[in-house]
């Protein structure tokens, strides 16, 4: 037997990943979007045989899939080098050519559904209205289209379609803690919970007949429960929760009368399964910690797309009790067991408010007694169980890797999640510093070991936290940061714009706090080594919020790295991309070790 060498860092990202997947109406083909050329693109297993097939060679990521309810046809929608300005195409089962459906440049399409015939297309677009958004029926036939909706005072976008299709679902985006449903019949639109001025949450809908919805909400709760609405006599019933953890999706099954509902806590997720007759609730059991995506046929099988730690994104479906593997994407040379299980930590902050974190180990062997802090994007997102290529990476060349659901993050509740609203740079900041504390002084590691990653939301807080917390850290690195609040909300997608003033705040009334939570603010006191990540084509975070800094600390003479992908976005969505900058990445935390 020879002795092989020690797998190549690399090896983390020659796994593969997958955005998105669909099973057609008759259960026979499965496609989904996957990077296993390198680029995502779609991709097709025939479900008795398995062996993937390319369908498309447009090497762009998806955002959205649709079959057409008689199996005959797909549609997909694809941005361009990470714009998420996706376009809408039309393409065979068996894959080929794309035929352009909605394709206009420079504006965004959001894919609803397919008419039972095949022939109407219910979509979302920026196209006439990029601040609101206006839903349209477009006849795929006549090439003909109707403005169903047009968005007024939140970003409106399509949700779902009534089974006889006199109805349909829409979902007005006040805020991501303020975000209703509407049902929209004979031309009124109503919400489908008891105020929509009461700010709350609809997570997830489903309609079970054509007077039927079911909903996962927040209203007047802080954790999402399950609810009815009855679309013609508009009553609005509560019809279970589960304590401690939030319904966030609602897929009804016809063939048994029944709902599967996933639901979140803190860092994992779990999947129930609720009779609408016996109204009785299973649990069922998961072969993964976080749940991306579950859709449920028309024969009633499961499948869900999802990950855990130590488990990159793979597909499942639910047979007899069992879950059975559909695909089967590994780190190629990497066991699990070689990979790091985090340990969820809790620790008080500043105001004793709990802080849930997860701590990722390296190998007693390899441990460089280094830590990493990770502070997650988003804000209103969480750090979970999921495979991270890079901290997997990271973890195997002996660093720790801190990553803390400091206030503001999703999954503990709403009101946990507002406290980052207009207060970007402080709570959640020393949520941050209170994690190194207690790293520091229950000697998880010694103070003087300490670097610091972020993407992001995280990239923001990376810059802050260098910029007012520097003594703590040896070396930063910045992906996509938000440097400086004023011009970040100028700059964001139109369709952003509403959200702002509650989201981040007001330029002008807000103009001291928005001063003392800009990173910008503090570049006098950036002196430890960057290095700054910028996708070019990012419509989330502009290229202008890393340049503004690398500009300045290059003038103030701090050693800054910056790397700008021309061909990305808010990611990295191209493998060589994605292998560079992290090798890039650990080649800088060794280096300043
Ligand atoms: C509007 C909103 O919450 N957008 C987030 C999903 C988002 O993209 N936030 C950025 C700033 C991030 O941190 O990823």
């Amino acid at each position: 037997m020879p002795t092989f060498p020690k797998a190549d860092v690399t090896q983390f990202f020659r796994t593969f990943s997958i955005q998105n997947f669909i099973v057609d109406p008759h259960e026979e083909q499965l496609i989904c979007s996957t990077n296993l050329s390198g680029h995502f693109n779609l991709w097709a297993l025939d479900l008795n045989q398995r062996f993937p097939y390319p369908l498309t060679s447009i090497n762009q990521s998806n955002h959205g899939l649709a079959y057409d309810k008689n199996g005959h046809f797909l549609l997909s929608a694809f941005d361009h080098d990470g714009d998420e300005n996706a376009q809408i195409y039309a393409l065979p089962p068996e894959g080929g050519t794309l035929l352009p459906i909605q394709v206009n440049e420079g504006e965004r399409h959001m894919l609803g559904e397919l008419s039972e015939d095949g022939r109407m297309l219910y979509y979302t677009s920026t196209k006439e209205n990029s601040t609101y958004l206006n839903i349209y029926r477009y006849d795929i036939e006549n090439e003909k289209e109707e403005v169903l909706i047009e968005g007024k005072e939140a970003a409106t976008s399509f949700a779902a379609l009534g089974p006889d299709e006199r109805s349909f679902l829409l979902r007005k985006h006040f805020a991501n803690t303020h975000s209703c449903m509407y049902v929209h019949k004979n031309g009124r639109t109503t919400a489908i919970t008891p105020d929509p001025t009461i700010p709350h949450t609809v997570e997830s809908a489903a309609y079970t007949t054509n007077k039927d919805v079911y909903l996962a909400t927040t209203y007047e709760a802080d954790f999402s429960y399950l609810a009815h609405f009855h679309v013609d006599q508009q009553t609005f019933t509560k019809i279970l929760d589960i304590p401690g953890e939030s319904i966030i999706n609602v897929h009804f099954d016809q063939s048994s009368n029944g709902l599967y509902l996933v639901t979140s806590k803190g860092v994992t997720d779990q999947l129930y399964y609720y009779h609408l007759v016996e109204e009785k609730l299973t649990s069922i059991d998961l072969p993964v910690e976080v749940v991306d995506k579950l859709m449920v046929t028309n024969g009633g099988i499961p499948y869900i797309l999802g990950r855990g730690s130590t488990l990159p994104m793979n597909i499942f479906r639910r047979k007899v009790k069992t879950w059975e593997t559909i695909t089967d994407l590994r780190v190629p040379g990497i066991a699990r067991e070689a990979m790091s299980e985090p340990e969820t930590i809790r620790y008080p902050s500043y105001d004793e408010t709990e802080i849930e974190a997860l701590y990722f180990k390296p190998k007693p062997e390899v441990d460089n007694s280094h830590l990493i802090l990770w502070p997650h994007g988003g804000p209103q997102a969480a750090e979970r169980k999921m495979f991270r290529a890079m901290f997997q990476m990271l973890v195997y060349e002996g660093y720790r890797i801190l990553a803390p659901n400091f206030r503001g993050s999703s999954n503990y509740g709403l009101s946990f999640m507002k406290e980052v609203e207009g207060d970007w740079g402080y709570g959640p900041r020393l949520d941050n510093v209170a994690a190194l504390d207690y790293m520091i002084e229950n000697n998880f590691v010694d103070r003087d070991k300490i670097f610091l990653i972020g993407g992001s939301y995280g990239g923001y807080m990376a810059l802050l936290l260098h910029g007012r917390h520097g003594d703590y850290f040896k070396a930063v690195v910045d992906i996509f940061g938000v440097s400086n609040l004023f011009s970040f909300v100028e700059s964001v997608p139109d369709f952003w714009k509403p959200i702002m003033k509650q989201w981040v705040g007001d330029p002008l009334t807000d103009q001291e706090r928005f001063k003392r939570d800009s990173p910008i603010t503090y570049l006098e006191q950036m002196s430890k080594p960057m290095f700054i990540i910028q996708g070019a084509n990012d419509p989330r975070v502009v290229k202008a919020e890393s340049d503004q800094v690398v500009d300045k600390l290059r003038a103030n003479n701090v050693a800054v790295k910056y790397l700008v992908l021309d061909d990305e976005g808010h990611g990295f969505s191209k493998k060589d991309n994605e292998i560079e900058v992290n090798r890039q990445i650990l080649q800088f935390f060794n280096n300043h070790q």
